[in-house]
């Protein structure tokens, strides 16, 4: 329940709402409760006119009496008629005070996760699973919603009926109203013990769900692979377990929400037996109308609803409670890629790594070892290495995705760690090595997100990373929509695409990891020929695990299991016949066969 507190900023932004919504609920109940008296008035006008209306059997009076009698009965109509409308009119404002209110909490805490989602560091990304971050957005924040909404509307209608409709039968009879509220205790020991059952076993389902996208996120991302290997059925079974425990779970669920109604319509009929058994035997002494009667069972049906919805109001406010908990962790959460300095300064592009070291923090791995680099400034570096040597580390480490465990990172000679992180960034073109697109135009991946980008920088950028040609043969030109992941491009037209992204914003420092492996050599001198004049007094660090994309390099760094092993430029390494050579030989080789 604590987590819930969260949300009182909220409520408090919408005080107002609140407000209104709770003035109309009192006044929608008042409009609620009086056509019981009027009834109750009615029917007692009923039996003592009808007895003087026999009385005067026969005469001329007796039918001048039925007008004005019939005239009553059709008056107190009206009246409840009225009364019904009017509670309607502010039933409909109550609904456009909370229930709006809701939708615009639930709209403000959907972007406050969202914003908060994007300042975490990547290794949150890794540790937590897409569907669980998708389920904490989406269904964690519905039930939110439902707490601050419907189950808030319910609450605070069931407390205002309660406390009018008790001091009404209170007024009318106290011996009446305590035999009619005796199943009280009891309905509220029912709700509470079917709620924590009901708590439970929502979690669980909760739980099931979030596991049940997170498997058709994955399948679905993968359908290439599925596919390829012929495992649909394989997939399927796996799915269909994941959806059959959902299932049991969710019928487990339904169970018991059938036990809690009838229990609760047991309970109020039992009401109605006392009302009618106690209230008769008033009437019986003289001390109640059949009227009150008639006005008590309309009281206690009155409550019914409300009280049914007590249940619900319950278990919707533990399961808010249990899903605010689950947002909270995350908002929690605090990135430690801070800066103290937050220094903003134009990049000149001069990179020293000092005795960097680095461990994973997931897994532990120790990526980089004793590392130490100097890059001058317009320098172009090639990083080369066999896999999992650390070279995109080296990538992430200078995108300030990561910071080093060990030494420093320097930049201009300032540490990286007094940068401001979105001011350096701005600054920096990264290629990561795996390509993504976005579900956009071709124009509007370059662009992505820079709204003032002349179109004549992204028609250069497309042309210096080799694309012109191909987007000018898709009959849509720039606006050629790309699929999710952009399927309808080649791999080396994604990795193209992904090139000028980079090169669209004039970066300072510009890091390509591994992103011409999908380009065959011509196309890779082409691109590096024309980074070579755009990158001209600029630092570019190509990371490849092929030569080819180091030869127009200024200087060549072989890095083996997190450390560089040789260094230099291309006759020199050779002149070395150490790994450089060994590596050249063994593609140029390849290349040739
Ligand atoms: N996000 C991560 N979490 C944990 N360990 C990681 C992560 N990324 C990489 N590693 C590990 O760190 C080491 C270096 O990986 P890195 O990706 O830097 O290698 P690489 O030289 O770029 O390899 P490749 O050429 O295959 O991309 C590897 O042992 C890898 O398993």
């Amino acid at each position: 329940m604590k987590a819930l507190k969260y949300l009182n900023q909220y409520l408090w932004k919408y005080k107002w709402y609140l407000i209104l919504g709770t003035i109309f609920t009192i006044v929608s109940n008042l409009f609620g409760i009086l056509p019981a008296q009027l009834v109750r008035y009615a029917l007692d006008l009923v039996i003592e006119t009808l007895d003087i209306y026999n009385l005067f059997g026969g005469s001329a009076l007796q039918s001048k009496m039925y007008d004005i009698f019939a005239f009553s009965i059709l008056l107190y109509g009206l009246l409840i008629l009225a009364m019904a409308l009017l509670k309607g009119i502010f039933l409909f404002l109550v609904r456009q005070t909370i229930i709006v209110m809701s939708r615009h909490i639930e709209f403000d805490l959907k972007n406050d996760v969202y914003k908060h989602y994007q300042t975490l560091p990547t290794s949150f990304f890794r540790s937590h699973n897409t569907g669980d971050l998708m389920a904490r957005i989406s269904e964690d924040v519905s039930n939110v919603r439902i707490y601050v909404g419907p189950a808030l509307m319910y609450g605070i209608n069931l407390i205002v009926l309660f406390f009018l409709v008790i001091s009404y039968m209170l007024s009318v009879n106290m011996k009446l109203t305590f035999y009619v509220l005796l199943p009280l205790p009891l309905l509220s020991i029912s709700v509470y013990v079917v709620n924590s059952m009901i708590m439970k076993r929502s979690q669980e389902i909760q739980k099931q769900l979030s596991g049940l996208s997170t498997f058709v996120q994955e399948a679905f991302s993968g359908i290439r692979v599925i596919k390829s290997f012929v495992q649909e059925d394989h997939s399927f079974s796996n799915f269909q377990k994941e959806a059959e425990d959902f299932k049991n779970k969710s019928l487990g669920l339904t169970k018991v929400d059938s036990f809690f109604y009838p229990i609760i319509l047991l309970l109020i009929g039992l009401s109605n037996i006392l009302i009618i058994y106690v209230g008769g035997k008033e009437i019986i002494n003289g001390n109640l109308t059949p009227g009150n009667i008639t006005e008590f069972i309309l009281y206690v049906n009155m409550l019914t609803w409300p009280v049914m919805a007590l249940g619900w109001t319950t278990s919707q406010i533990q399961r808010a409670a249990s899903s605010q908990q689950r947002i909270n962790e995350f908002l929690n959460e605090k990135t430690t890629l801070i800066s103290d300095k937050n220094v903003i300064h134009a990049l000149e592009g001069s990179i020293t790594f000092r005795n960097v070291g680095f461990n994973y923090p997931d897994s532990g791995i120790q990526a980089l070892e004793s590392f130490d680099l100097n890059i001058k400034q317009g320098e172009t570096v090639a990083i080369l290495g066999t896999t999992g040597s650390g070279k995109s580390t080296l990538a992430h480490l200078l995108c300030r995705l990561y910071d080093p465990t060990e030494g420093e990172i320097l930049i201009d000679n300032i540490p990286l760690k007094d940068y401001d992180v979105h001011a350096y960034r701005r600054q920096i073109g990264y290629v990561p090595q795996d390509v993504f697109l976005f579900s956009d135009s071709i124009e509007n991946n370059v662009r992505f997100g820079s709204e003032n980008m002349q179109f004549s920088r992204i028609e250069q950028a497309v042309k210096d990373a080799d694309l012109y040609n191909n987007i000018k043969d898709f009959p849509l030109g720039y606006e050629t929509m790309l699929g999710e992941r952009g399927i309808t491009l080649s791999g080396g037209q994604k990795q193209r695409l992904s090139i000028s992204r980079a090169i669209a914003r004039d970066p300072k420092i510009l890091i390509l990891d591994d992103c011409l492996s999908a380009v065959d050599t011509n196309t890779e001198n082409i691109i590096l020929n024309n980074l070579k004049r755009i990158m001209d007094q600029r630092t570019s660090v190509i990371i490849s695990h092929r030569v080819s994309s180091a030869k127009l390099a200024d200087r060549i760094v072989v890095l083996d299991d997190g450390k560089i092993v040789e260094q230099g430029t291309h006759p020199e390494l050779m002149a070395k016949n150490g790994a450089y050579k060994e590596l050249y030989e063994k593609q140029l080789v390849s290349e040739e066969v």
